[in-house]
């Protein structure tokens, strides 16, 4: 049996990995961790954290749980650079604890990032459209982020130049945001889950790829699979691309 803590377990993810984890016959929820429990305590005696918070004070919850030799299956999102430092400095006196940074545990989500990737090296023009619930709090999405990052990488592979934009004067923030060159609009909506759309255009045609996910659900086999695998995985890995 895999022992898993569950971490930011009374959010919307949180709630839902705990549901998860008691379902699977062969994983043990050890603790259910909230905003005001004691971190190290809670991580005692288990295998794997899955970490559902908020942004902020994340990079200190990964840390943490890599220096207590827990295994860290990441799904908060909104956080980099600095962030990432405190964990890669962690992970260096903790050689053997695995840590994987997902923005999407949703297969079709990994999926649309494959295809749009692929995809770009193709078209002159790319942008990407998140489309989220009101109560998220980091914009663009870090799936949004990180599908711009596969596509910006893909076409510079290809040697495709930047999207065509004759854009000179323009209210600030009409043009979305850029991650790499490639621009990301964000739209919250009450009524969403989480929706994402990569627009592609070439001379006369335009090609849509699309995933929605309509419940919280849909990201669970992602988390499990995650968490059955994370043992085998050591280091730092950011994207559940590197387990399927
Ligand atoms: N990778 C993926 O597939 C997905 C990732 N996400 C990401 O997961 C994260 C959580 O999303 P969601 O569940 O909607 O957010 P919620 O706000 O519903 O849940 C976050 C929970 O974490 C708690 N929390 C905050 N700080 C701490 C802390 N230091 N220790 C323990 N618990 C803490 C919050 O408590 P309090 O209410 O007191 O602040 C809250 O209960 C977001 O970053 C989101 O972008 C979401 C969906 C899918
Ligand atoms: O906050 C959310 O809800 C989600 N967050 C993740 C992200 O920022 O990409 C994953 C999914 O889009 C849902």
């Amino acid at each position: 049996m895999t022992a898993v803590a569950v971490i930011g377990a009374a959010g919307r993810m949180g709630r839902a990995t705990v549901d998860a984890v008691e379902a699977a016959g062969d994983l043990t929820l050890s603790a259910s961790i909230g905003r005001n429990d004691d971190l190290v305590a809670g991580l005692e005696g288990a295998d794997v954290a899955v970490v559902m918070t908020g942004p902020e004070g994340v990079d200190d919850i990964v840390a943490t749980c890599v220096e207590q030799g827990v295994h860290a299956v990441v799904g908060t999102t909104g956080w980099t650079g600095p962030g990432l430092a405190k964990v890669r400095a962690a992970l260096e006196k903790s050689p053997s604890t695995g840590v994987l940074l997902a923005p999407n545990f949703a297969l079709g989500a990994v999926l649309l990032m494959r295809f749009a990737a692929e995809a770009a090296k193709h078209f002159e023009s790319v942008e990407v459209v998140e489309l989220h619930h009101p109560n998220k709090a980091d914009a663009p999405s870090g799936t949004a982020r990180h599908t711009a990052e596969q596509i910006a990488a893909a076409r510079r592979e290809a040697g495709v130049g930047p999207s065509p934009d004759a854009t000179t004067a323009s209210l600030d923030g009409a043009r979305g945001a850029d991650v790499e060159g490639v621009r990301v609009h964000s739209v919250r909506l009450r009524g969403l889950v989480a929706h994402e759309e990569v627009l592609l255009g070439g001379p006369g045609e335009q090609l849509t790829i699309r995933h929605d996910s309509f419940d919280r659900i849909s990201f669970m086999p992602g988390v499990l699979l995650a968490v059955r695998q994370i043992a085998n995985r050591p280091g730092l890995v950011q994207g559940l691309e590197h387990y399927l």
